[in-house]
């Protein structure tokens, strides 16, 4: 089946049905059903492929699927996320860490190759034929906890390094049907490789768990940040910031062909430097996507139907601060410029868009006061719902409350189709601020700014005009967490090598932990 054909189909919207699990400060969040992972997941296996293949074979945008199934789910989070994990069909601990894909992840990553913590995994690997295995960890508090998993701070035993391990229970991945979806958060984080963007360290699995080991962020989320801040908003060049952070991010989830549909302070977390990382990809979707030559060099290859090769283009893309991985070819990329130096031509850059800006989905996923009115109204969406999401969380952290806030989700949702965008008259934002809100908050995406050309535009808005987008990483940030000092050397926190009762053990056979002192929160299991 032509996946990336598929059209949505409006009438299947109405089959949605709705299912709260959590009630909700930001209002519920919707999740898609584990056909449109299946769809995809396919998808994203086949855009890999394009990828690969370094061809565009046109300039159309792929489709998503439209199909949204009886039992989609609608999960209501406070501003709480879900996470979810492929089941393994084997009952003993399968360390996929271990098989050659994620060993070598490491290699994919050439942006964290230095990193301490690949560092400290080597190490235990190279000391465990290979593996690693629960018992490599030894496991503190609960940083918190998702729809159907936790999450842990965890030291890699004997490196000193700390980690952030996500469980989940497998048996209630099946029982809610997330076992695709939770596949799908992982295949995403495995392929990442950016600044702004967590880091998948390895994933392994005992008889009832899933475990994500991840990079580790002391500063908390942004959420919780904004309630510190005097009046509970950010001040304009804070926001500014994190802004410019996430859009990065953002941009080149995009270009990897994921749309990340779950924008919210709640899942933008700080790390000990104060630079962000977004965080959660379960409601993501991942689509292929062809990128499209708007404007080139060369008025011959300038049609909307050409085919051509990725590298001499990417070579030239200008707004992009991280490109992905699969259009780094070095060696093509100089033979274009020597060619181009050879001809003595100074010719115009081409334009590109690198984004999935007309994939469309069906799925109804997201936070209420988050959600884009193309969503609500059900009438298939794309990547314009993470400029949307965009707008409404720039107005949350100037204004320190969401737009179309109602009573209730119904209201809410009445508001975000039908009621003009306002601003509160205080505290006072700029002029360009507003005018930026204004432009990614317009209810028809295809009127939305970065409609057309995807994160470009929003860089160029002038409420940027003094960003450095190459160097932001270099930038200080607004606010850099306490130190975080871990004390590895105290007694306390699970450890698979303790003597008994080692929780670990406990946790491997599934019985039910009950916390005896702060550090000990596993009751998750
Ligand atoms: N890498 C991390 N570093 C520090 N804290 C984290 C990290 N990842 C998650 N957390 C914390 O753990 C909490 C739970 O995360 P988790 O991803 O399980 O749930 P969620 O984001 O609420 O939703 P979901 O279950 O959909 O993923 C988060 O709210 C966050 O505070």
């Amino acid at each position: 089946m032509p996946y990336d054909t598929i059209e949505p189909l409006a009438e299947e919207v109405s089959s949605i049905n709705l299912e709260y699990n959590y009630s909700s400060a930001h209002g519920p969040r919707f999740c898609p059903s584990p056909q449109e992972s299946f769809y995809s997941a396919t998808q994203y296996i086949e855009g890999k492929q394009s990828f690969t293949n370094t061809e565009v074979s046109s300039v159309r945008q792929s489709c998503e699927s439209g199909e949204v199934s009886n039992s989609c789910d609608f999960v209501v989070e406070s501003r709480k996320t879900n996470s979810f994990y492929r089941g393994s069909s084997g009952s003993d601990v399968s360390d996929e860490s271990s098989s050659s894909s994620s060993y070598g992840s490491a290699m994919y990553k050439p942006h964290k190759t230095n990193d301490v913590r690949w560092e400290a995994i080597k190490l235990v690997r190279s000391r465990n034929n290979g593996a690693l295995e629960l018992k490599n960890f030894r496991i503190f508090k609960r940083l918190g906890c998702g729809d159907i998993g936790s999450v842990h701070l965890a030291e890699l035993i004997g490196t000193r390094t700390c980690f952030a391990m996500k469980v989940m229970d497998k048996e209630v991945l099946a029982h809610r049907k997330k076992i695709l979806r939770a596949q799908t958060e992982r295949e995403i984080l495995k392929s990442l490789d950016h600044p702004f963007l967590p880091t998948l360290y390895t994933h392994f699995e005992t008889e009832k768990f899933s475990f994500l080991v991840m990079e580790f962020c002391p500063g908390g989320d942004l959420h919780a940040l904004r309630q510190k801040q005097r009046g509970k908003f950010f001040p304009e060049h804070a926001a500014r910031f994190y802004l410019a952070e996430v859009l990065l991010a953002l941009e080149y989830l995009h270009m990897l062909g994921i749309i990340y549909r779950d924008l919210k302070p709640e899942n933008v977390l700080v790390r000990q430097d104060g630079h962000i990382m977004l965080s959660d990809f379960d409601l993501s979707l991942r689509c292929t996507f062809s990128p499209t030559l708007v404007k080139s060099s060369n008025p011959i290859v300038e049609s909307k139907s050409s085919r051509y090769s990725m590298e001499p283009s990417c070579a030239n893309i200008q707004t992009t601060c991280f490109g992905p991985r699969f259009l780094g070819k070095p060696k093509k990329e100089k033979k274009y410029r020597r060619k181009t130096d050879t001809n003595n031509q100074v010719s115009p850059l081409p334009e590109l868009i690198v984004e999935p800006t007309d994939a469309r989905s069906m799925s109804f996923v997201g936070t209420h006061e988050y959600l884009a009115p193309e969503i609500i109204k059900g009438e298939g969406h794309g990547s314009a719902v993470d400029w949307w999401t965009f707008g409404v969380f720039l107005y949350e952290l100037l204004f320190g409350t969401t737009p179309f806030k109602g009573q209730g989700n119904k209201a809410t949702l009445f508001n975000v189709v039908g009621q003009p965008l306002r601003f509160p008259e205080s505290p006072t934002v700029s002029f360009a601020a507003r005018d930026l809100i204004r432009g990614l908050l317009v209810k028809e995406p295809q009127h939305r700014l970065a409609y057309r050309r995807g994160a470009s535009e929003i860089k160029q808005h002038p409420f940027f005009q003094n960003v450095n987008w190459a160097l932001i990483r270099c930038t200080s940030p607004p606010d850099v967490p306490e130190p975080f000092v871990m004390d590895f050397d105290c007694d306390r926190g699970f450890r698979a090598g303790a003597p008994a009762p080692s929780v670990v053990n406990k946790v491997q056979s599934g019985v039910d932990v009950k916390p005896s002192d702060n550090y000990l929160e596993i009751d998750f299991f």
